[in-house]
């Protein structure tokens, strides 16, 4: 039986924490059909349906279509998001001009979710059961930007998602020194560059690489104006038609083709969701222990500390600090250190601006 949440049911991580919020029942609408929210415009909602679990499973079945929807009045605030697994109703063919209604939200297994600034309460849910975040940086034009990241880290640990981090430009830098303030953080690490192919033409690689961190997941990609995502998500998903590096006269900005996300289905299996308007995070809903959560070798370290501990580098008798004096070898030792010390970085991070 499905429920119907609404935001304040997602404020602790689903996948760590065991309490279950209270669940409704609803036994109208058993006659819904399913269906996967791949785009959200002003109220009305691109989502795919038919065919086996068409959001899990990327290969198209043999009905799959695309239906536009509404959300039914009785959901009230709740925001239906790109990745959502809904229920419809009524005219659900997809044929042109027809709208269908969405009467429920399934259960999500994750939310990504940010603060306007890192003082508002109010979260806004940017995407649903996404289970990675790539965060796409240039290692060069524009500069990487190691707060930035690390703050993208911390939402996505708190949405209890993995990351990974896209270095792209290698052509122009050396990936080796964010390789080395990332990989501590749990961090899997793509690097990717530009190589001429002909004359006047050129392609990214490797892209095999990139297509292996994705496959059979459902990853959203952030990232700064710049930093070459279109130009990635161009190249795995050829038909994405996502504009690139397209400066507009009049701004001198680039140019977005849409401001809300977008799920594209990779053709190996899985899902790219774009978020071209999603620049920062603001993580005032993000807590401490929560964070905590996503370091279990922390975790269980911390769980020594004394009460109320910050776990900063100027917290008294912090446990972290004696576990990485107690460690039994110089490598040890080091590794321990880099760990704490990154986790205390993005720690830090989550107050005083991007
Ligand atoms: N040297 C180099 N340039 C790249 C690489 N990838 C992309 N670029 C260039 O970087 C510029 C920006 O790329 P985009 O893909 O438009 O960047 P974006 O992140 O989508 O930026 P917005 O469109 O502003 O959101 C373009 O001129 C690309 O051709 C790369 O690996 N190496
Ligand atoms: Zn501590």
């Amino acid at each position: 039986m499905s429920r119907l949440p609404d935001e304040s049911d997602f404020r602790s991580r689903p996948t760590k924490r065991g309490s279950r919020p209270r669940t409704k029942q609803r036994p109208e609408h058993a006659d819904a059909v399913s269906g996967f929210v791949i785009g959200v415009d002003r109220g009305r909602y691109t989502l795919l349906v038919g065919g086996e679990d068409v959001g899990g499973d990327s290969s198209a079945g043999a009905d799959e279509r695309t239906v536009t929807a509404m959300k039914a009045r009785e959901l009230g605030r709740t925001r239906v998001v790109c990745g959502d697994r809904v229920g419809i109703v009524s005219d659900v063919s997809g044929d042109a001009g027809t709208l269908a209604r969405i009467v429920r939200i399934e259960e999500r297994s994750s939310v990504l979710r940010r603060t306007a600034d890192d003082t508002d309460p109010y979260e806004r849910v940017i995407v649903a059961n996404a289970d990675q975040l790539v965060i796409v940086t240039a290692l060069a034009e524009p500069e990487p930007r190691t707060r930035m990241i690390d703050r993208c880290v911390v939402a996505a640990y708190d949405a209890g998602m993995d990351v990974l981090l896209c270095l792209t430009k290698a052509d122009l830098a050396d990936p080796a020194p964010l390789r080395a303030l990332y990989e501590p953080l749990g961090v899997s690490v793509v690097v990717t560059r530009r190589v001429p192919t002909t004359d006047d033409d050129w392609e990214i690689e490797p892209l095999d690489a990139v297509r292996d961190a994705l496959a059979g997941r459902e990853s959203v990609f952030v990232g700064h104006s710049g930093v070459g995502k279109s130009t990635l998500v161009n190249a795995l998903v050829p038909d994405a038609g996502r504009a690139t590096g397209v400066v507009n006269q009049v701004t001198g900005r680039g140019r977005q083709t849409s401001t809300s996300a977008v799920a594209l289905r990779l053709p190996g299996g899985g899902w790219v969701i774009d978020t071209p308007g999603v620049r920062s995070f603001g993580l005032a809903h993000v807590e401490v222990d929560h964070l905590l959560s996503a370091f279990e070798d922390l975790a269980e370290v911390a769980a020594e500390c004394p009460r109320g501990c910050t776990h900063l580098d100027d917290a008294p008798d912090c446990a972290l600090d004696d576990w990485v004096t107690a460690s039994p070898d110089a490598p040890t030792r080091d590794a321990r250190a880099a760990r704490v010390e990154s986790f205390r970085r993005v720690l830090a991070s989550r107050t005083g601006g991007a």
